[in-house]
């Protein structure tokens, strides 16, 4: 099939590279231009594991190729994927100019029948508009069909090939074929339904995720204070075939560019049809505060942190990826950066992006985890990089210069803490001092 994505971003581009790997001819374009020169000489602009191989391969044998030129690409193509951004609105409502620009650009070069599937996500009810515009302008036929992405950062090549379910709506069901031959390769859980049901299921997957981390992130904070372990509570809790055990990893908060945009999306669109979301409300007032944690613990072993020095670890919203879109490390820093703290912040691969938003007197950036962690009066585990976890904790202990560690994703267990001097808080469990655990309350 001959596809033509709009938006080259985690979504587009990595839907283009797979699109082509599974043997589509697939022309990429995007507006802007400085991106498109790069990816034509090669270079991957994300940070995303196993995209640069897949990409180069498919370029040189001709399947993939790279443009700004939207019009020509349309014309050549049978299906025209729109995957642009569809960001937050400062009323958490999802601003739709994107889409709704593509679409216009769309309708003005269509030369005969084109399939236009949108794999942005979009309020219920979009897609239709998307159709209004384009018949606006318009004579030739053309049908609309939702298929909503359920990537992840981080594992978005290994979820494009093996995808828990692909999602297809669509006015008339018998003119879904094309669309599910298109993936049918990927997996035999196809479901076609009509498009306002496709637009819903992105929303409240991502906000039924989103429930389950504030609501183990709950908790957490309670096993804190009753003396519970809240891995081995989720553990428990996982093995129920009802409950599944992902997703249930208690932490900082949910960040990135989907779960806080759509939470807030998804309670707008229940606004706007008079419906107070009262529990996703909730679920996105528990993770506002989740990331301050770190602060308040800090705040306990350090009392002022005035002057102190603390090393953060990891800038990314998770593992894996160079995005820092609602990454958690930006309440953090600020707030250290707020109380007069000097901090020194490392990632692996997300430093550039995340310097973009915050440049401070009191802000280092280093270039390697020792370089953040030397002589810092605390640090604190923001992110669960691979590389953090391959670091042995006395050699971490021989960097700081007081040992206080803020695990803010769990990384070490209690037994490896073990035989050390560090004063240990994680999330969801004892405190531990020296090795010991400390201040749980014994309950009778
Ligand atoms: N990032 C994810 O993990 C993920 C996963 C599932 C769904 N989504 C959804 O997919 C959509 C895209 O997300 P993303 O993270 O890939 O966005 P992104 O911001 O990384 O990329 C969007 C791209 O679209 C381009 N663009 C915008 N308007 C254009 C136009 N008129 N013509 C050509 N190019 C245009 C931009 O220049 C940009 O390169 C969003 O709706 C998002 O919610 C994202
Ligand atoms: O048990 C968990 C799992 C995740 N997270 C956090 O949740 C956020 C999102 O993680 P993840 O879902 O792995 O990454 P995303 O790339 O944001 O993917 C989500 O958002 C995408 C965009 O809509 C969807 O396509 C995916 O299905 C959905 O998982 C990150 O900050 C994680 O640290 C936790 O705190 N605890």
């Amino acid at each position: 099939m001959k596809l033509a994505v709009i938006g080259t971003g985690y979504v587009g581009l990595v839907s283009g590279v797979c699109f082509a790997e599974l043997g589509n001819h697939v022309i990429c374009v995007d507006k802007d231009h400085a991106k498109v020169e790069l990816l034509k000489s090669g270079i991957v602009p994300i940070y995303e594991p196993g995209l640069k191989e897949l990409m180069d391969s498919n370029t040189k044998i001709g399947r993939l190729s790279f443009t700004s030129e939207l019009d020509q690409s349309v014309q050549e193509s049978d299906v025209i994927i729109l995957a642009v951004g569809t960001p937050s609105l400062p009323s958490g409502e999802a601003d739709l100019q994107y889409i709704e620009q593509a679409a216009r650009d769309i309708s003005s070069a269509l030369n005969g029948f084109k399939t236009i599937m949108t794999k942005s996500t979009v309020p219920v009810g979009t897609n239709e508009k998307i159709k209004a515009i384009i018949r606006s302008q318009t004579d030739h036929e053309f049908e609309i069909v939702s298929v909503p992405e359920f990537l992840r950062e981080g594992s978005a090549v290994r979820d494009t090939f093996h995808p828990d379910r692909i999602v297809i709506g669509i006015e008339r069901k018998e003119a879904a074929a094309n669309i599910v031959e298109l993936h049918r390769p990927l997996t035999e859980n196809i479901i076609v339904t009509d498009i306002r049901s496709a637009e819903m299921i992105k929303y409240a997957s991502n906000a039924f995720l989103a429930t389950k981390i504030s609501f183990i992130n709950e908790i957490a904070n309670i096993c804190e204070k009753v003396g519970a372990d809240v891995t081995k509570v989720a553990e428990g809790m996982g093995y129920d075939k009802r409950i599944g055990a992902s997703f249930l990893n208690a932490g900082i908060g949910y960040g990135g560019s989907c779960f806080p945009k759509d939470t807030q999306a998804l309670i707008q669109i229940a606004g706007n049809v008079d419906y107070d979301f009262k529990l996703l409300k909730s679920v996105v007032d528990v993770n506002n505060g989740q990331r301050f944690n770190i602060i308040h613990k800090l705040e306990s072993i350090l009392d002022d942190l005035y002057g102190k020095t603390i090393a953060i670890w990891g800038l990314a919203f998770k593992p894996d990826t160079d995005d820092v879109r609602a990454a958690p490390a930006f309440d953090i820093i600020n707030s250290l950066l707020k109380r007069g703290a000097l901090v020194r912040a490392y990632d692996p691969v997300a430093t550039e992006n995340f310097k973009q938003s915050i440049q401070h007197d009191n802000l280092y950036y280093s270039k390697t985890a020792e370089d953040a962690a030397r002589q810092a009066d605390a640090l604190c585990i923001v992110t669960e990089w691979r590389e953090f976890r391959q670091l042995s904790l006395q050699e971490i202990r021989s960097w700081l210069k007081t040992p206080n560690l803020i695990d803010g994703r769990n990384i070490y267990t209690e037994e490896e803490l073990l035989n050390t001097d560090f004063v240990y808080y994680s999330v969801g469990r004892p405190k531990l001092n020296n090795g010991v655990r400390e201040g749980a309350p014994i309950l009778l």
